[in-house]
Formats: C-alpha cells, sequence, structure tokens
C-alpha cells in the first residue's frame, strides 16, 4: 500500500495566487534530508491587479488531457480568494486527476503567509495561531488578510486537511543582526510594539540560496549571493554563508524598492505633505484590516502603476509603451542598484554570485541588462546572447553571465515558492507524526 500523501502548496502573492500540488512519502528516519515532493499540477491566477485576472491549470504527468488550461481570462475573480475558490472548483470536477477523488485526500495545505511576526518556523493553523496570525493584517496589508480568507476557504471547504503557516519573515528572523533589524527610534517603545524590520520573500530566498548553491557545487553554508526577488512586490536580499543579513523590506513589505503598486522607501514625511488627512482610517480598509489613508496611499496607489498606469511591468518595453516608462525604467534601476552597492560592501565583496528572480527578474532581459550594466564596476558582467535567450535553455538556474574564474556570477534563479513549502512540510517529522 502507497503511503504517499498530497501536499497542496497555496502562495497568495499581491497580484497572483499561485498552487502546486504535490505526492511525497512521509520523511525518512535515517536520512535527514527527507524526500523531495514530486510535483502532479501547478495552477496559477494572475493578472489580480489588472484584471482580466489569467487561470492557467497543468497536469505534469500528462500533457495532453483535456483538464489543462493555458492561459483563461476569468473576469468574474476579482480577489485572492475567488482565484482559490475558482481552482478548488476547478480541481473537483478534474476527473482526469487520478491522485485526487476528493478534497479529503489532500493531507496537508502549505500557505504562504508573509507576515509571520515572531514565528521562526512553520505553525499548524489551529485557534491560537490564526488569532496571532489575524493580528498582524495591518502589518502587511497587501498579503495577510487575502492569504488568511484563503486559511479559511481551506479550513471550511477541506475539513480533513492539515494546514501550515509558512512565512516570508523566518528566514531572516534568526540571522538577521540586531542592528540591522532595528529602527533608529525609542527601543522601549519599539521593542513593546513590536516595530523593528522583519524583511519578506524569505520563502522564496530559501528556494534561492538552496538551489544556487546546488548549482555553484558548494554548501548552503558556503554560499553568499546577492538575490533580487523582482515581481509585483520587489525586494533585494544580501545572503552571507546561506544565511540572510539583510533584507530591503521592513516591518511591513513596503519598505525597500518600488512595486506596482507600492511606494517603497520615500522620505518618511513625504505622506504629511501628500495629504492633510494621512492618519485617518481609510474607507477601502475592511473589519480584518484597520490601514490609513497614508497606508492605503502608498501600498495600493503607488510604485510604477501610479506613474503609468498600469501594473504590468512588460508593457514599459513593449512596441507603445505608455507615457513615462522609460522614467519608471530607470527610476527602477536606480534603486535596484542603491541595494547591490549596499549589499556588496555588507558582504564585503564576497558575492558568489547577483541573482535574478521573481517575475520581472526572470522574464525582462531589458531590465537585467540596465541593472547589470550599472554594477559592472563591481566585477559583475552579463553574456547578452545569454541574458536575451533564456527560453531556450532548461534549469531551475541559469547562467548569463560572462565566464571567468575569479568574476562573481550573475544568474537567473525560477523562484518557486510552493515548492520551498512542501519540500520543507515534506521532511518535517512533526507534521507528520500528527497525522
Ligand atoms: N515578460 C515580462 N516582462 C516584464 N515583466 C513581466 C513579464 N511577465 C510578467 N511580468 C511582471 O511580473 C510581475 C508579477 O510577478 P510575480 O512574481 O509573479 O508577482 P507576485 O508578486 O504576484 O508574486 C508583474 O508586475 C508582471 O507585470
Ligand atoms: C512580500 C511581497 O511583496 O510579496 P509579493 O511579491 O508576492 O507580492
Ligand atoms: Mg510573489
Amino acid at each position: 500500500m502507497s503511503t504517499a500523501k498530497l501536499i497542496l502548496a497555496i502562495n497568495a502573492g499581491s497580484s497572483s495566487v499561485k498552487l502546486s500540488l504535490y505526492s511525497s512519502t512521509p520523511p525518512d528516519s535515517e536520512r535527514k534530508t527527507g524526500n523531495a515532493p514530486c510535483l502532479i499540477l501547478q495552477s496559477s491566477v494572475s493578472n489580480l491587479t489588472s484584471p482580466p485576472a489569467v487561470f492557467s491549470y497543468t497536469h505534469t504527468e500528462n500533457s495532453s488531457t483535456s483538464s489543462n488550461v493555458k492561459s483563461k481570462e476569468l473576469p468574474d475573480v476579482k480577489s485572492q480568494d475567488d482565484a482559490f475558490k475558482h481552482f478548488l472548483e476547478y480541481l473537483s470536477k478534474d476527473s482526469d486527476l487520478k491522485q485526487v477523488n476528493s478534497g479529503e485526500d489532500i493531507t496537508f495545505a502549505c500557505h504562504r503567509i508573509v507576515h509571520g511576526g515572531d514565528y521562526e518556523r512553520p505553525v499548524v493553523i489551529n485557534e491560537k495561531s490564526l488569532n496571532y496570525l489575524k493580528e498582524l493584517t495591518d502589518l502587511a496589508p497587501l498579503h495577510n488578510s487575502p492569504a488568511l480568507s484563503l486559511v479559511q476557504t481551506t479550513l471550511k471547504q477541506l475539513p480533513k486537511t492539515t494546514n501550515i503557516a509558512y512565512f516570508d519573515t523566518s528566514f531572516h528572523t534568526l540571522s538577521m543582526p540586531e542592528h540591522i533589524k532595528t529602527y533608529p527610534v525609542n527601543l522601549e517603545h519599539a521593542r513593546r510594539n513590536k516595530i523593528r524590520k522583519y524583511g519578506f520573500h524569505g520563502i522564496s530566498y530559501s528556494f534561492i540560496v538552496t538551489e544556487v548553491a546546488e548549482y555553484l557545487k558548494k554548501s548552503v553554508e558556503e554560499t553568499s549571493i546577492i538575490a533580487l526577488h523582482l515581481g509585483s512586490g520587489a525586494s533585494a536580499c544580501a545572503i552571507r554563508n546561506g544565511k540572510s543579513l539583510d533584507n530591503s523590506m521592513g516591518l511591513t513589505p513596503l519598505e525597500g524598492l518600488p512595486g506596482a503598486t507600492r511606494s517603497g522607501t520615500v522620505d518618511p514625511s513625504l505622506v504629511f505633505h501628500y495629504t492633510s488627512n494621512a492618519g485617518r482610517i481609510s474607507h477601502s480598509g475592511t473589519e480584518d484590516m484597520q490601514i490609513s489613508k497614508a497606508e492605503e496611499i502608498l501600498n495600493k496607489k503607488s510604485g510604477w502603476s501610479s506613474i503609468i498606469g498600469t501594473t504590468d511591468f512588460s508593457k514599459l518595453k513593449s512596441d507603445s509603451p505608455p507615457p513615462h516608462s522609460e522614467l519608471v525604467f530607470d527610476l527602477f534601476v536606480d534603486r535596484i542598484h542603491n541595494y547591490i552597492g549596499a549589499y556588496f560592501v555588507k558582504l564585503r565583496g564576497k558575492v558568489d554570485a547577483l541573482v535574478f528572480a521573481g517575475g520581472i527578474g526572470e522574464k525582462s532581459f531589458e531590465l537585467r541588462e540596465a541593472v547589470v550594466d550599472g554594477v559592472q564596476c563591481l566585477g559583475f558582467s552579463l553574456n547578452k546572447r545569454a541574458n536575451e535567450n533564456i527560453e531556450k535553455e532548461n534549469g531551475i538556474v541559469l547562467n548569463i553571465g560572462e565566464e571567468s574564474a575569479r568574476a562573481p556570477k550573475v544568474l537567473i534563479c525560477s523562484t518557486d515558492e510552493q515548492f520551498e513549502m512542501a519540500r520543507e512540510c515534506a521532511r518535517d517529522k512533526e507534521f507528520w507524526s500528527k497525522l
């Protein structure tokens, strides 16, 4: 009898929901590494911030099944929860997927929850942990609330499934030094109110450093990189000897690089000049999310979409780019340079690679070229042909740098937060022992 169980990994991003279904046997008591989960199905709903939303659904073992969907527009899907419900309904009607007869077949649901507060590792979702996470919703206004509504939907629709929360913050929490985590404000007040730098995209950075280390044939503990996760939310991370040293995001995912709808770092007094009622509660806040007008503007009405009118970054280099496209492109490259320069210094120049990831990092060759062009002084150099022809290459990590024994590499990593959660889940004896 097979002991394999199904793991559904759910990644609610700010503009998308990405879902992957895996099968996995229980962790091996002999081997520490556990078993790599085996991918059965991949699905996503993207463009949630530039409707209509687009649905895709692919059986990995059966490329010819009629259940597969390449890209279908879903005009009625407006939120992450709508997207998840659409996926669950589609899955329940998919008679070609032999491994799933009903929702009861899914043993674990791994949820990406962006803000985990003080949680240092993943946690089973129960009343206590759910209440704690609800208290954090205001600290990740674009993420925690939608992700928790997916948790509620899972609890309702898949009542037999064990739900586990994985946090973007955990990767940074234990290793980021105190002087980097601390904001220069009254320490007592900051401690009482849990005000510090948390850092985000940690599930992605954990995946990236593991895969890059394997590519470089080094151990994770010997691998130091500057990683850029550039998607609807964008951040940079300095990883020293496999661990997070610094991340450009802060108390919330607003700090640092600009995003599709987020301003990133601005002079903090800008909010008082921008609107005189900045501190009032926003009308778009819900019962679960009490955000101020200033937070709403900086999180949802800023970023490049506020300048070019779309959250679709690929429009910047299209045949008819919107007005101010060049300004937005140059501004983004400039802010990325700020972090590469700073992190190169923080890593004392001991950098194995500059790594591009996320929707923009993986797809925009123009952005990669402009970024690398500006950091040649640090020894990075690009192979333009390789950079422009990555579609022809296979592999999770691709080299787009000029070959040189001494120079740091320039890499693209197809990041996979769903796989990272499933991989962690597959080797966690504690979670399996409670089944
Ligand atoms: N070919 C492309 N060129 C440039 N940007 C792209 C391309 N395809 C997708 N993107 C951008 O990637 C971003 C989404 O990245 P992703 O990491 O999937 O987002 P999320 O933050 O929702 O997880 C969007 O801003 C989208 O415009
Ligand atoms: C933390 C964050 O910004 O996530 P995403 O890029 O998925 O929106
Ligand atoms: Mg994302």
